[in-house]
């Protein structure tokens, strides 16, 4: 079965309102993401490389802002290690009533607990792997210290937390150079420039991406040890932090 296509942006809007995880953006979704974010697919399989090699025994993995739940699929085909429950958590209800869909088409003996929530109100206990594959960056910047304060407490020693993200650079032309690379790559992937700039517009107020520098002063004032980006492909990137 072929994914149904992303054309949301497609038609002349009147106004362009906030871009919403609704029931319309969850039934393209698939398409949507692997068409806007370079490197997606790669960065699912390293989930599941990450997930066999750092994922303890007896613990607990979260997917923070789950959507249709890749991520856990990608890290539950990953794990080698018995008794690990993982907790997967969106608050958008389009997205986690389809999800419980995809995580049931795949066999596996690995609990997964889907839970309709805002991140920012759960617990992170007795966890090995913590993932935020591109949520943060929808979060309200005030509240992203916090968030990864508590990822860190929760973690257990040599724990891993994998942030993947839309960067901003702090050198001009360079952020400006990558942008344009990327809405190339959107371009290659059947976006006409309405869908671009009335998709771009929509994500103004609600999507505040951070620079390398930022993500990586917020790991370490959380307490994480060691951080470093594993992945980048344009304006997009997958950082890696160690407690
Ligand atoms: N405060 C919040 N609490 C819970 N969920 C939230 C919150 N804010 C946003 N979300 C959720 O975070 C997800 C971001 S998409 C993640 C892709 C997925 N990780 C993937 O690997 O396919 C990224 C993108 O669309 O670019 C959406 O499902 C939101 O509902
Ligand atoms: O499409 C874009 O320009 C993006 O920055 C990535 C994205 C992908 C899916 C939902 C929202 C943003």
């Amino acid at each position: 079965m072929t994914a149904k296509q992303d054309r949301i942006f497609s038609k002349p809007l009147s106004k362009v309102g906030d871009f919403r995880f609704d029931d319309k953006v969850a039934s393209v979704f698939p398409d949507m993401i692997s068409r806007s974010i370079p490197g997606y697919g790669e960065i699912l399989t390293t989930l599941s490389q990450l997930a066999g090699r750092c994922v303890q025994a007896n613990s607990q993995v979260y997917d923070l802002g789950c959507s249709l739940g890749a991520a856990t699929i990608a890290i539950r085909r990953g794990i080698q290690q018995p008794d690990v429950k993982i907790i997967a958590i969106d608050n958008s209800e389009a997205m986690v009533k389809r999800a419980q869909d995809h995580l049931q088409a795949f066999v596996s003996d690995i609990p997964v607990e889907l839970i309709c929530a805002d991140i920012r109100d759960v617990t992170i206990e007795n966890a090995s792997l913590v993932v935020l594959n591109f949520t943060l960056q929808f979060l309200a910047p005030d509240d992203r210290d916090a968030l990864i304060t508590k990822i860190y407490q929760g973690l257990k020693p040599g724990g891993i937390l994998v942030v993947s993200e839309k960067l901003v650079f702090e050198q001009p032309k360079i952020h400006e150079l990558l942008y344009d690379i990327h809405l190339d790559f959107k371009r290659a992937n059947g976006y006409s420039e309405l869908e671009i700039s009335q998709k771009r517009t929509a994500l103004e107020n609600v999507m505040k991406p951070d620079s390398r520098e930022q993500h990586q002063a917020r790991f370490a004032h959380a307490g994480f040890a060691e951080s470093e980006l594993w992945f980048q492909c344009y304006n997009f990137a997958s950082m890696v932090a160690i407690k």
